[in-house]
């Protein structure tokens, strides 16, 4: 965790008498305590001083703040911080809204948690119209701490601040404006200027002087805004039934409507402290700064490179995948050229992603002016002629092996020589895809996920010779097309695809022995999990099921665990939910309900591996069936890691959330592992490697972590030290 700079403020009084306070600490001019800190030496000093009249409060470098400086939570701090409301509620209320100069924001950039929280505790606020306005506290497992989750309802109304706290989305300025959040909308260049001169009419009595926490225009009369709190709390239950924090919220921001403000400073205080300690919350700050790190990739980005402008991109395939990626690239103003076989399947291709873009306009994401231009960007193409300036080319074509061969070294002869050459194969070698070129170095893996122009991950797969400056450069497109990129080596299965291999062949091997498909889908639905091995089988489809399958029986025949449940389905034509029919039955809705007649293919399976029910595993609990489907992932998960297919632990821990859906609140499928210790999930597949197979066996690297009781995701320089 980084906060770089412990930062500061810089104070300047003009001629005109404001007292002009800029918070410093790049990047994102977070609230240090040191910030915190220097802007109150500041504050008193404005206070104290004659010539000032008032205070207006801004951020450097057109970022207003970031909010409170997510990497101190959980820090050891001074005795007079621990105590209760001390920043809250004696700083924030007592000392800074209750001042007897007032003060104005100027905000540009973000004003995001704390930052828009230190906003709203000033007099007024103008903003420029794209800054981004938010309390995204819950995101973090935290709720707004700072006097957001009083003084936001009182400045929006119950119903705008509580979509804007849980849903942790912001709003621009323009819309914040409307909402009554901002007093005014200023041009960035004019933001200082008009916020001094209005923080002077405040003084002059010609704008009000506004304490935000004592307002009560905007909230709704009592009756209602329980009905409000009540409709909230359903829907927080419905959609995180997991999560005890956004409850929490809605409790407290119901003690400031019920009680009045101050109460429900305090119920803020007292709550915030409880849930900084959760471990959803370190879970959640995991993963923020998780995410983040997958861009480092030691031995690549430390080498100063700087990546090259990509300026034109082609796809080769307009099938499903083909048409998504190019969807994806568009959206972020990449021009892109389609390359198609013939004409027929180019305008598939074509038509598949204007249908692509027009989803996003029907759900309001894309303005119709948008779509046009949007699509503008796409340039149909049979042959290569107008590969000449491209920069970067996506093979996106069906899994043969020869086919891609042949493109590639056709792409040699037609591409410029310093076009990156990016496959989208999920099970192919990039060695032998590259293998009739002399370009291995610009070869690499561009594993999206599909649909891409959704899916926020995107693996990038480097071989041995990948050059770094290629992979510099891929890093640098996933953030422009707004992908979290996580940086592999070139095996089977990557990363994503590998660590959850074993998920769906732990459910088999379970109902084999008696556990019942529908309750292991529920037990890992509860869990977290979007859906369980089983209805996610259905939805990939069985044809796509089976070849990864056949992958892994080939790689690792060892510890696969050959079930013929799967292929005797496909057999009778039930290939899952595009037949109606797999493990689930489909309505015209889609909607899966379970099929009794699943049970004769099950006994059928079971007859073939030649096991019988296992009166242990029929009566198996929830832990347990979560434990025997996930410890064998975890298990993969350290393979990968052990053979450096993954740089670090906290990549698979966002390789686990964003690729699989793993719960973020559970810190990603290592972090998780870690809460449980590794000595405790070696000796539980070791028990059941036992009874039920080398398909549970420890691999050595959790065998020897275990051995030291080190965590799984503890850097090897540290297990090493611990020899
Ligand atoms: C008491 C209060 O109620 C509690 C709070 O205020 S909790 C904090 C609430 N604020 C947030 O949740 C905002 C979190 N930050 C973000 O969403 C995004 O970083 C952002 C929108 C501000 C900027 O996004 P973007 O420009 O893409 O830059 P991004 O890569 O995310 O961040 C840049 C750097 O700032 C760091 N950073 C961002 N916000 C930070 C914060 N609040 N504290 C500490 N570091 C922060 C990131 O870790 C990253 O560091 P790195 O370069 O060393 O990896």
């Amino acid at each position: 965790m980084s906060s770089r700079g412990r930062g500061h403020t810089v104070m300047e009084v003009g001629p005109d008498g404001v007292a002009l306070i800029t918070i410093v600490n790049p990047p994102v001019n977070s609230l240090s305590y040191h910030v915190l800190d220097s802007f109150m030496h500041n504050f008193h000093l404005a206070l104290r001083r004659d010539d000032v009249k008032a205070i207006v409060v801004t951020g450097a470098k057109g970022k207003f703040s970031g909010g409170f400086d997510i990497s101190a939570f959980g820090a050891q701090e001074p005795k007079d911080r621990l105590k209760p409301g001390w920043l809250s509620i004696e700083i924030f209320t007592d000392t800074i809204e209750a001042a007897t100069k007032p003060l104005v924001a100027a905000i540009d950039g973000l004003a995001l948690g704390g930052g828009l929280e230190f906003a709203m505790v000033c007099n007024a606020r103008l903003s420029t119209s794209t800054a981004q306005l938010g309390l995204p506290e819950l995101q973090l497992g935290i709720i707004p701490g700072l006097g957001g989750t009083q003084r936001l309802p009182r400045l929006v109304g119950l119903t705008k601040a509580l979509e804007m706290m849980l849903t942790s989305k912001s709003v621009n300025g323009k819309e914040a404006f409307t909402l009554g959040l901002i007093d005014g909308l200023v041009s960035p260049d004019d933001l200082v200027n008009t916020a001094r001169q209005w923080a002077l009419d405040i003084v002059g009595h010609q704008r009000p002087w506004i304490a935000t926490l004592y307002k009560t225009d905007k909230l709704e009369p009592l009756g209602e805004a329980r009905e409000i709190l009540k409709f909230a709390r359903a829907q927080a239950r419905k959609q995180a039934p997991n999560l005890q924090h956004p409850l929490v919220c809605i409790d407290v921001i119901e003690t400031g409507v019920v009680a009045g403000p101050r109460a429900g400073l305090w119920k803020e205080v007292e709550a915030s402290q409880g849930l900084v300690k959760s471990d959803t919350s370190k879970s959640l700050i995991h993963i923020f700064f998780s995410q983040r790190r997958t861009s480092k990739v030691p031995g690549v980005t430390d080498r100063g490179l700087v990546p090259r402008q990509v300026r034109k991109v082609a796809i080769l395939g307009g099938g499903l995948m083909g048409s998504e990626i190019a969807t994806a690239l568009i959206l972020s103003n990449y021009p892109v050229i389609l390359k198609e076989v013939n004409e027929k399947f180019l305008d598939a291709g074509i038509n598949r992603i204007k249908a692509n873009l027009y989803s996003r306009v029907k759900k309001g994401k894309l303005t119709q002016e948008n779509f046009e231009k949007t699509v503008s960007l796409l340039k149909g193409t049979l042959d290569y002629e107008s590969f000449k300036d491209v920069d970067m080319v996506i093979e996106a074509v069906i899994e043969n092996v020869s086919l891609k061969q042949q493109i590639f070294a056709d792409l040699e002869k037609y591409c410029p020589p310093h076009c990156i050459f990016a496959s989208n194969t999920s099970t192919i070698d990039l060695n032998l895809i590259g293998e009739r070129t002399t370009s291995q170095d610009r070869i690499v893996g561009s594993h999206f996920f599909s649909p891409a122009h959704v899916m926020p991950l995107l693996e990038i797969v480097h071989t041995k010779q990948t050059s770094p400056q290629v992979i510099v450069d891929m890093l640098d497109i996933s953030k422009k097309i707004k992908k979290t990129p996580v940086v592999v080596g070139n095996d089977t299965g990557f990363a994503v695809i590998r660590i959850f291999f074993p998920y769906r062949l732990a459910a088999l091997l379970l109902v084999e022995r008696g556990a019942d498909v529908y309750q292991i889908d529920d037990v890992i639905t509860k869990f977290g999990m979007p859906m369980g091995p089983f209805r996610l089988a259905d939805l990939v489809g069985f044809g796509v099921v089976i070849a990864i399958g056949m992958q892994f029986i080939q790689k690792f025949p060892e510890r696969t665990y050959k079930s013929m449940l799967i292929p005797l389905l496909q057999q009778d034509k039930r290939a899952g939910e595009t037949t109606c029919k797999g493990f689930y039955l489909y309505d015209d809705e889609r909607k899966a309900s379970p099929d009794p007649e699943l049970k004769n293919y099950i006994e059928k399976a079971r007859s073939i591996s030649g096991v019988s029910v296992d009166p242990k595993v029929v009566k198996l609990q929830e832990k347990d069936i979560i434990e025997m489907i996930f410890f064998p992932v975890v298990n993969e998960a350290c393979r990968v890691l052990d053979e450096g297919i993954a740089f670090k632990a906290s990549d698979l821990d966002i390789s686990s959330v964003m690729g699989m859906g793993f719960p973020p609140y559970r810190g990603g499928i290592l972090f998780w592992a870690d809460s449980l210790g590794s000595k405790y999930i070696y000796s539980k597949l070791e028990k059941w490697s036992l009874l039920y197979g080398e398909f549970f066996k420890p691999c050595a690297y959790l065998a020897a972590r275990a051995s030291k009781g080190i965590p799984l995701s503890a850097s090897v320089e540290l297990a090493n030290s611990r020899l």
